[in-house]
């Protein structure tokens, strides 16, 4: 019951961050706001958690169904990222050649997407949130800190050969948004490492014809994400190791075998019964 008793914990409001942390070039845009302008005694049932890991774990898909479950906004900074990419507006070039190169986007623009989506989402009346994707530097998660309480980091692992394959497979449908993988993983145990199956995740029928590959999911460039995110996005590990937020979650398998351990490690799965026997 302990993430049921987190979810009801009090509303903070969150007050411009722009002219404390970034260049001034951006303090025009919209300050970051995590958390509605809602009265601090108003009994706003809300989680503020946060995915970690590295690039192919699964962050998007267990942040989903977490955001499905609990009617919470999963927000993916990769998915501002592409969006604007897609735009084809003035940023657009400049963070086409960051990201398929699988460097990070500089912090300015990364909290200035995520502070219009997070005010698009206040304006329509959403209540916390899961991110995924941010903070991926001690900066970011410094910033994080200095505008609202996290309740709960939840840090995904798999062993790198894994998510390297996961990253490669990785198949979306251009039509519906629909995230698939083709690899099918079948890692026999070894020097004490536990073994791992994976079954491939595929489309149905109608998706078959639109799968994409991501740009920046080559062999190349997801061993270069992966090298940035033990440079860079390891030590944010710590950052919340040290403040007793870090629920640590070693993925046993594909969604079948890590969906219901990761419902129990939440203590959600209680809620889950509740909300399929209410649905
Ligand atoms: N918080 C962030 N800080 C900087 N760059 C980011 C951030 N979030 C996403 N990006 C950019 O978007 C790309 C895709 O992000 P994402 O979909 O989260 O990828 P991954 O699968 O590597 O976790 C990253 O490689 C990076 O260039």
């Amino acid at each position: 019951m302990a993430a049921v008793t987190r979810l009801s914990t009090r509303a903070s409001f969150v007050s411009s961050i722009a002219n404390r942390y970034l260049s001034s070039d951006l303090t025009s845009h919209a300050p970051l706001r995590l958390v509605p302008t809602r009265g601090e005694d108003q009994k706003n049932t809300h989680v503020r958690w946060v995915f970690l890991g590295c690039p192919g774990v699964g962050k998007g898909t267990y942040a989903s169904r977490l955001s499905n479950l609990l009617g919470v906004p999963h927000i993916a900074t990769g998915d501002l990222v592409r969006e604007e990419l897609a735009s084809s507006g003035p940023l657009s070039s400049q963070l086409s050649e960051i990201v398929n190169k699988g460097q990070l986007v500089s912090d300015e623009i990364i909290i200035n997407l995520l502070s219009k989506r997070l005010l698009a989402g206040e304006a329509k009346g959403a209540l916390g949130f899961i991110l995924d994707g941010f903070p991926r530097t001690i900066k970011q998660a410094e910033i994080l800190e200095g505008v609202t309480d996290i309740d709960l980091v939840i840090n995904l692992r798999l062993q790198e050969d894994v998510l390297l394959e996961k990253c490669i497979g990785r198949r979306i449908c251009n039509q519906c948004g629909g995230n698939f993988n083709v690899a099918s993983i079948d890692i026999k145990a070894e020097n004490g490492s536990p073994g791992i199956v994976m079954a491939p995740l595929l489309p149905p029928v109608n998706c078959m014809s639109k799968l994409i590959t991501r740009s920046d999911d080559t062999e190349l460039v997801v061993k270069e994400r992966l090298r940035i995110y033990n440079e860079l996005s390891r030590p944010v590990e710590e950052f919340y190791r040290n403040r007793g937020k870090l629920l640590e979650f070693n993925l046993p398998g594909g969604i079948p075998e890590s969906w219901p351990k990761l419902l129990h490690a939440l203590n959600l799965d209680d809620y889950e019964d509740k909300h399929s026997a209410a649905a």
